[in-house]
């Protein structure tokens, strides 16, 4: 199903949490919201579903609009950070529940919890225990197949990993993609984490005070940022602060411009564009070193291949080329 959020406000007392919200969500999409704490992504995922009401604007379900419909009769599934599972209830009775409550038969039931819990390959006998007994990556599992169960053709999921650790999330992260594709659900994710929006997402909007700040696939976000608020927020950059650009040849540089440049598109060995300095910290992420250098009013972070061996305080230059640099006037890209 698609989704199309129109104008869409949505105030708790005089806050406005949620402004101005035009997103149009295509049927089979992975899109994601992400932003920082605070910016308002639980607040228009609990608008979709019903759990907040909107002051302003339409929610389109495949054209229809549901603003005015309770939660029950909008058939979207959600999954929680929290898991929100019932604790006293065995796996078998919380992934059963939405379909007991649509009266299905006993019969009908244990098939498709069955066939749920095999999706997200929780075993025969995880279903038998108590939530208690389940790992923390398990629970997530049931939570996700509890959603799953009454066949919703949308799925909200908001920051469904976060509890988990780093290797489970990598490892879940890969079998939503393969959920998705296998079901086509149209899935709308809430993080965060800007490395699990870049890697799941077929489009991403980036959520700032309760706006939307862009709207783009993961390479434009990342590649052309519109805003700088966009550009900090996603991936590492380096601001070229207006002491380093002083020492530069800048005669096409405008004097109010931020400009910015990301780690990887410094060089040690070749670029238009040179600055010295001495390195400050090394780290080793086993395929490539990330360097601090301080140069001349600041420093660079740079992302270097392993050959580039230097020990701190070494005498070093960066390159860079013009091509590379992200120039913004007044927050906007310039
Ligand atoms: N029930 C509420 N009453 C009043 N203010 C609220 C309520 N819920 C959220 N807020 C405020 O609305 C803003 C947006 O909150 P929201 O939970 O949507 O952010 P979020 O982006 O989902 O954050 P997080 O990533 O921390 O979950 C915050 O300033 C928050 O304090």
């Amino acid at each position: 199903m698609k989704l199309k959020l129109s104008d869409l406000g949505v105030n708790y007392g005089n806050f406005e949490a949620a402004r101005d919200i035009n997103l149009n969500i295509e049927a089979n999409e992975f899109f994601t919201l992400l932003g920082p704490s605070g910016s308002g992504k639980s607040t228009i995922m609990r608008a979709i579903t019903g759990f907040n009401t909107i002051s302003q604007g339409q929610i389109l379900l495949d054209n229809h609009e549901i603003s005015q419909l309770p939660p029950e009769k909008r058939a979207i599934g959600m999954v929680f950070q929290n898991y929100a599972l019932f604790p006293t209830m065995s796996v078998y009775d919380n992934i059963a529940y939405g379909l007991k409550l649509q009266k299905m038969s006993t019969q009908a039931i244990a098939a498709r919890v069955e066939a749920v819990a095999r999706m997200v390959q929780l075993s025969s006998d995880n279903l038998k225990k108590g939530i208690s007994e389940l790992s923390g990556g398990q629970q997530q599992r049931v939570a996700i197949a509890r959603s799953l169960a009454p066949n919703p053709s949308l799925l909200l999921l908001d920051e469904p990993l976060s509890n988990l650790d780093a290797r489970l999330r990598v490892e879940l992260r890969k079998e939503l993609k393969r959920l998705q594709r296998e079901l086509k659900m149209t899935i709308i994710y809430v993080t965060h984490d800007q490395s699990e929006a870049l890697t799941l997402s077929d489009h991403i909007a980036v959520i700032h005070d309760g706006r939307v700040e862009q709207i783009g696939t993961p390479k434009a976000i990342y590649q052309t940022p519109k805003t700088e608020f966009v550009a900090n927020f996603i991936g590492e950059i380096n601001l070229l602060s207006s002491a380093i650009v002083s020492h530069l040849d800048t005669s096409s540089w405008q004097e109010d411009a931020h400009y910015y440049i990301r780690p990887e598109h410094l060089s040690f060995e070749a670029g238009e564009i040179a600055i010295n300095g001495t390195v400050l910290t090394k780290e080793y992420y086993g395929v490539n070193y990330s360097y601090t250098i301080a140069i001349p009013g600041g420093t660079m972070d740079i992302l270097a291949d392993t050959q580039f061996e230097y020990q701190l305080d070494d005498m070093v230059t960066l390159f860079f080329n013009r091509a590379h640099v992200l120039e913004f006037v007044g927050g906007t890209h310039g």
